[in-house]
């Protein structure tokens, strides 16, 4: 595992955007794994200024989101899918029906899993971007006493809900339910971007990393994986 730590995060977000664009320029086919939240925008940013400036592409590129919220239509203010319009595809080259995101609104939310996983199977991720939640989520697979390897339906910590309150209206408005890869799934990609910003992720990040491999720390299991870098900005990193 290979741990980064960037004085400013504008530095952190140019790094990860230009390791994405190498990996596109050896592969332009590439599957990438996408992540919503907060800390991914700024990286979205410089893809988007690289694609402008003729240095990146995702015209043969395929992509796969973690996760969605259950009972948001996509076209939903606070779907993930709407941030991701909103934040990249809006805004660069990849080709309609290329972005892949689990569907929150569908009838079936066991068959859109079997289905998300048959997908993952048939075009592997190359790259994975990875946020951190305060509890040590990754996608949205929660602390818990086992974890879940393929795509699967999760209930929501309430701490989760509450961090995520601040993009609606109020809590009551946060969906309860998610469908998310799992982290079997997540280990599956060829190599895994783990970014890490900010003073509240510090303590997690160091657990995360350095402490044990347990599923009560979803990201801990990165551990296992041969090939992560870990990008954090000062604050994140302060304890590492
Ligand atoms: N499901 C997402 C995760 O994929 C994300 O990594 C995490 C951290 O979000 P943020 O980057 O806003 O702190 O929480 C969300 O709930």
């Amino acid at each position: 595992m290979q741990v980064k730590c960037f004085d400013q995060p504008a530095e952190l977000d140019l790094y990860a955007a230009q390791l994405f664009a190498s990996a596109l320029k050896e592969k332009p086919e590439s599957t990438l794994g996408l992540a919503t939240g907060s800390t991914p925008i700024g990286i979205y940013e410089k893809m988007i200024e690289m694609y402008e400036n003729g240095d990146l592409s995702f015209k043969y590129a395929t992509t796969f989101n973690l996760d969605e919220y259950v009972g948001l239509s996509p076209d939903h203010e606070q779907s993930y899918a709407r941030f991701m319009n909103r934040h990249l595809f809006d805004h660069v080259d990849l080709p309609a029906g290329k972005a892949h995101l689990p569907k929150g609104m569908v009838s079936d939310l066991e068959a859109e899993c079997a289905n998300y996983d048959r997908m993952l199977q048939e075009q592997p991720v190359d790259i994975q971007l990875l946020g951190l939640g305060h509890n040590g989520h990754i996608g949205f697979n929660e602390p818990d006493e086992e974890l879940q390897g393929g795509t699967h339906i999760v209930e929501l910590e309430h701490a989760t809900r509450e961090a995520n309150a601040r993009f609606f209206s109020s809590i009551d408005d946060v969906p309860t339910q998610a469908i998310t890869m799992g982290v079997g799934s997540i280990l599956k990609a060829e190599s895994i971007l783990l970014v890490v910003k900010g003073a509240d992720k510090a303590e997690i990040v160091k657990q995360a990393l350095q402490g044990p491999i347990t599923t009560e720390c979803p990201a801990s299991l990165l551990q296992t994986h041969k090939n992560v870098t870990v990008l954090v900005d000062r604050e994140a990193g302060r304890l590492l």
